[in-house]
């Protein structure tokens, strides 16, 4: 009897110190189990005579009811226990807001590539893209840019094996369409190109470029006014005033430079280039320049980004840094 009574106690004693699952079971396999401690005891109640054994008995089972609640109570405020520090720990505030979902993008210049493009082709034009490795006969002679002609120096070349090159803008395509067609003609070429330049602020070796041209009959200088006109307004707003100035390129006559006013200073913004195609590109590509006129021109997407959204340095563009892309 003493050492049931014994046993309960310490029993009680050390339960009252375990905190986890593990050690609660290791407990009541030790005390309880099948080969337990008070089960022990109670199969030796067979040597016990009938008095004897009636009353050690009965000890043992309110022994064995008061271990067993004990354990199920240590069970329930161990799991409680539990959940208060995991509810505290993986607590949902409700009333946060939500996490934006990170949507992918397109490009800056992809962008503004398709607004450019896009006023374009509502004017009537369509888009073509050419190859970027090319020929010193397309990219230069058939621009009116011979062999030896100081206007090569406006461009440094990135040469493949001469005469083959990374060409230097995307006029070589246009030279391509009207080889192959006859007027009308109303083509976009936006494209990569390439110039062996040391890259700053405002240079990259490889930029993307949009050129276009027009060419039927009776096309005249105020047709190249009115369509850039249009297109200055459509992509910087309808309140914008441009400005032509006269400026040379091989391969128009007259050429001029088109800027635009400044929306928040008193100056002029030069955002393209273009002219009349010279008579000599028109003669080049069997076209006869007494019947045909056209115009071109030529702009660059980055530049305009630049413009549009106050970017310093046009070498973000291809730098690939998350934490400039994602503003777009
Ligand atoms: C057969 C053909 C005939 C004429 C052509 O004239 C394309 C033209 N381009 C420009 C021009 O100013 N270009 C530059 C502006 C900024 S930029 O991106 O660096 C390129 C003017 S006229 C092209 C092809």
């Amino acid at each position: 009897a003493q050492s049931i009574e014994d046993l309960t106690q310490n029993a009680l004693q050390e339960l009252s110190q375990i905190d986890n699952p593990d050690e609660l079971e290791q407990w009541r396999v030790r005390i309880l189990g099948r080969r337990g401690e008070l089960t022990g005891i109670l199969r030796g109640l067979a040597q016990l005579d009938l008095e004897e054994r009636r009353q050690v008995g009965a000890l043992g089972n309110q022994a064995k009811a008061a271990l067993e609640e004990g354990l199920e109570k240590r069970g329930r405020d161990i799991s409680e226990a539990r959940l208060a520090q995991v509810a505290d720990l993986e607590r949902i505030d409700v009333t946060l807001p939500g996490r934006p979902v990170a949507t992918g993008r397109l490009h800056p210049t992809t962008q503004v590539l398709r607004e450019i493009t896009d006023a374009f082709v509502a004017m009537g034009f369509s888009i073509v893209e050419g190859p970027e490795v090319e020929w010193d006969h397309y990219n230069f002679e058939m621009l009116n840019i011979p062999q030896g002609h100081p206007a090569r120096d406006m461009w440094n070349t990135l040469w493949v094996d001469y005469p083959m090159l990374l060409r230097t803008h995307t006029s070589p395509m246009q030279a391509r369409v009207m080889e192959s067609v006859q007027p009308p003609v109303r083509v976009i070429v936006p494209g990569k190109c390439y110039r062996y330049e040391a890259t700053d602020a405002t240079h990259e070796w490889h930029f993307y470029q949009v050129e276009g041209l027009a060419v039927d009959e009776g096309i005249t200088f105020a047709d190249l006014k009115g369509t850039l006109y249009e297109f200055a307004r459509r992509l910087f707003g309808t309140e914008r005033k441009v400005r032509f100035r006269c400026d040379y390129f091989p391969f128009v006559e007259p050429g001029v430079d088109m800027s635009i006013d400044c929306f928040s200073c008193s100056g002029w913004i030069e955002i393209m280039g273009a002219g009349m195609v010279h008579p000599r590109v028109l003669a080049g590509v069997g076209y006869d320049p007494e019947k045909y006129t056209g115009f071109a021109f030529g702009l660059g997407p980055e530049r305009i980004a630049m413009l549009k959204y106050g970017i310093d340095d046009i070498r973000h563009f291809y730098s690939n840094d998350l934490r400039f892309l994602r503003q777009f």
